[in-house]
């Protein structure tokens, strides 16, 4: 098994608690606080080396952002890029997923954004993917009424695991398309993975579902 989880990475994490925020249990319902507005807060989950998460703070500065990355050598790369742009809207959790909601509380996040997240293909895994039926709890829990989650892969079972596991869900879908880069969606910040596989050739799928009120 490949050693993503490094020494050096987790010195530079604890080097910069201004970026990737230490001890985020202890924001939990009071996360305006540590951006110091009361801007709505997204969340991207498994966000890799942070390239669309930097692009949506740039594009909309009156959004908070945080993303959430698992594996300390991959979220350094997401951390330069911040200490390089100085974004204030923008911070980073070194946790896992299945964490989040020690993390956040009811409310305390408008949307969550997942991007080409792992697909686990083998049906004895489906319980890892993000859009299992335990995340969509999870996500739930932690947004407002009414919140999102916005959905890009290039994978097309996922894709389609995902749909079915939203409508089973009850979420309602509000949007999707079956070829993002040859759609009309307008704003779209591309990810690391998503320029790899759509300079191969490959299509991206989206969606973007909604928690209906009880
Ligand atoms: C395929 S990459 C996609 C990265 C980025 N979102 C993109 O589109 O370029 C999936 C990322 O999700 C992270 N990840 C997977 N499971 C996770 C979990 N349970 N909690 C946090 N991060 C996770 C992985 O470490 C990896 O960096």
């Amino acid at each position: 098994m490949r050693l993503r989880n490094k020494p050096w990475a987790k010195d530079r994490i604890a080097e910069n608690p201004q970026y990737v925020v230490a001890n985020p249990e202890s924001h939990k319902g009071n996360w305006s606080k540590v951006f110091g507005n009361d801007n709505p807060i997204h969340i991207e989950v498994g966000t890799g080396k942070g390239q669309f998460l930097v692009g949506m703070a740039k594009q909309n500065p009156n959004v908070n952002y945080i993303g959430i990355e698992l594996f300390e050598s991959i979220i350094v790369v997401a951390l330069d890029r911040l200490i390089e742009e100085k974004l204030p809207n923008l911070k980073l959790l070194n946790v896992d997923a299945a964490t989040l909601n020690d993390i956040f509380g009811k409310n305390d996040v408008e949307r969550v954004y997942l991007n080409f997240s792992d697909p686990w293909p083998k049906n004895r895994h489906a319980k890892r993917r993000l859009t299992y039926k335990t995340f969509l709890k999870r996500y739930e829990d932690l947004l407002v009424d009414g919140g999102e989650i916005h959905f890009k892969t290039d994978n097309q079972g996922l894709f389609e695991y995902s749909l079915t596991s939203f409508s089973e869900y009850g979420l309602l879908l509000k949007y999707v398309s079956l070829d993002l880069h040859k759609s009309d969606f307008e704003g779209n910040v591309m990810t690391e993975y998503e320029e790899k596989f759509s300079n191969a050739g490959q299509r991206i799928y989206r969606c973007e579902v909604k928690y209906l009120n009880d």
